[in-house]
């Protein structure tokens, strides 16, 4: 396959658009919002829920009917200039239509030419090969450079085909704006031909069962978490990257224990953050992909331990050493970045 040299990696893909990061900006995304940005009562929403939310990402794809893509496409550009995302820190993405759809051109070209200014982030759906990255990659360039933007926007790929699975790790590497790829449930599992119509979660005959015993009694069996391989699978090709992987969309609305098992699972995976679909989601990714104070304390136990990061300790009965140190440090970056949006997580991480 072939790479393009170190150095070129990083041009600007036209003349005046702005150099791509060397470095991804730190943010803090534990949960990524979808606003359905045609329905005038949601997108009213918008300025009072930013505050409370790490992203708004304003939906242009599936869920919004083919007679509202205009109206959606609209309804972002609006979304955009209705609070200061730069200034207050919370992320504005864009979700497009995919890139063979007849709506792909005018969303991300009108998206950059006049929501540019505010849009941190187009997240790209269906990608199956790097190829896709490099086509958006190019064309966003060509229309930074028509906007004047000085800071490029970055990418976020949605893993929903089967082709894209088989193919993460190049997404993962195919440009410098690529800033996280999310697990996409429901187009994946169709692509892949699984007997399942839910979003995300487990389903009750991905089991596995005990031998039969001699008496004849009953075999107990366990539940398995069929995004398992795949969720793993993508947090690899992400942390080699060096960006980062996202859980997708949780279905069931309704049943809230179910989503926050979900969520967890994904945490302890070494996801990032995870999309919310409804205002009862949010408090939940918050909980979830906030670290736990007790952990957040333990981890700060082994960095004061071992300040150069080097040698072994011993805490509360457990070794520590290199390696657990920086696990330490990943716990506790992630608890400073909450704690300067949280005041009362932050209090917690204090005590
Ligand atoms: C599920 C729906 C229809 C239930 O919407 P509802 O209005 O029936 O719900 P509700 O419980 O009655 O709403 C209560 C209040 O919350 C509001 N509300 C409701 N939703 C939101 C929201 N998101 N943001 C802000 N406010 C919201 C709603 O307007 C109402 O406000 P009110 O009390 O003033 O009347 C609605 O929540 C919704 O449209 N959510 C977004 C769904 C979406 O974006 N789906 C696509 C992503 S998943 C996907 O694409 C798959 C993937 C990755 O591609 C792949 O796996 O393949
Ligand atoms: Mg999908």
């Amino acid at each position: 396959m072939s790479q393009k040299t170190p150095r070129s990696f990083f041009k600007p893909l036209s003349i005046g658009a702005p150099e791509p990061y060397r470095e991804l900006p730190v943010k803090l995304e534990r949960m990524i919002h979808f606003v359905p940005p045609h329905l005038d009562k949601v997108r009213a929403k918008v300025p009072d829920m930013a505050p409370t939310v790490d992203v708004i990402l304003a939906n242009l794809e599936d869920a919004i009917p083919a007679d509202a893509k205009d109206a959606a496409r609209a309804g972002a550009i609006e979304m955009a200039n209705m609070y200061d995302w730069q200034g207050k820190g919370t992320g504005f993405w864009s979700r497009v239509n995919c890139l063979n759809s007849p709506w792909f051109q005018d969303d991300v070209s009108e998206l950059v030419l006049k929501a540019g200014h505010q849009l941190d982030v187009i997240m790209l759906p269906k990608v199956e090969g790097p190829w896709d990255i490099h086509f958006a990659d190019q064309y966003v360039a060509q229309l930074e450079a028509k906007a004047g933007l000085t800071r490029p926007i970055l990418f976020h790929a949605i893993l929903e085909t089967a082709e894209g699975v088989a193919r993460v790790e190049e997404i993962a590497l195919a440009s410098p704006r690529m800033q996280g790829i999310s697990l996409g449930p429901a187009d994946l599992a169709a692509s892949r031909k699984m007997k399942t119509t839910r979003v995300g979660g487990g389903h009750p005959f991905y089991r596995v069962i005990e031998d039969p015993k001699e008496d004849g009694s009953a075999r107990l069996s366990a539940q398995q978490d069929p995004w398992h391989y795949t969720i793993a699978r993508l947090v690899d090709a992400c942390r080699m990257a060096g960006i980062n992987a996202f859980y997708g969309p949780f279905g069931d609305i309704g049943d809230l224990e179910a989503c926050e098992q979900q969520f967890r699972n994904a945490f302890l995976l070494g996801c990032a953050g995870t999309w919310s679909l409804h205002p009862s989601q949010i408090a939940v990714a918050k909980r979830v992909f906030s670290p736990d104070p007790e952990e957040v304390k333990f981890a700060r136990k082994i960095l004061a331990a071992m300040p150069d990061g080097s040698g072994v300790a011993m805490i509360d009965g457990k070794m520590q050493d290199d390696a657990t140190w920086k696990q330490a440090k990943v716990i506790s970056d992630l608890a400073d970045l909450v704690a300067s949006k949280d005041p009362d997580l932050a209090a917690a991480y204090a005590g």
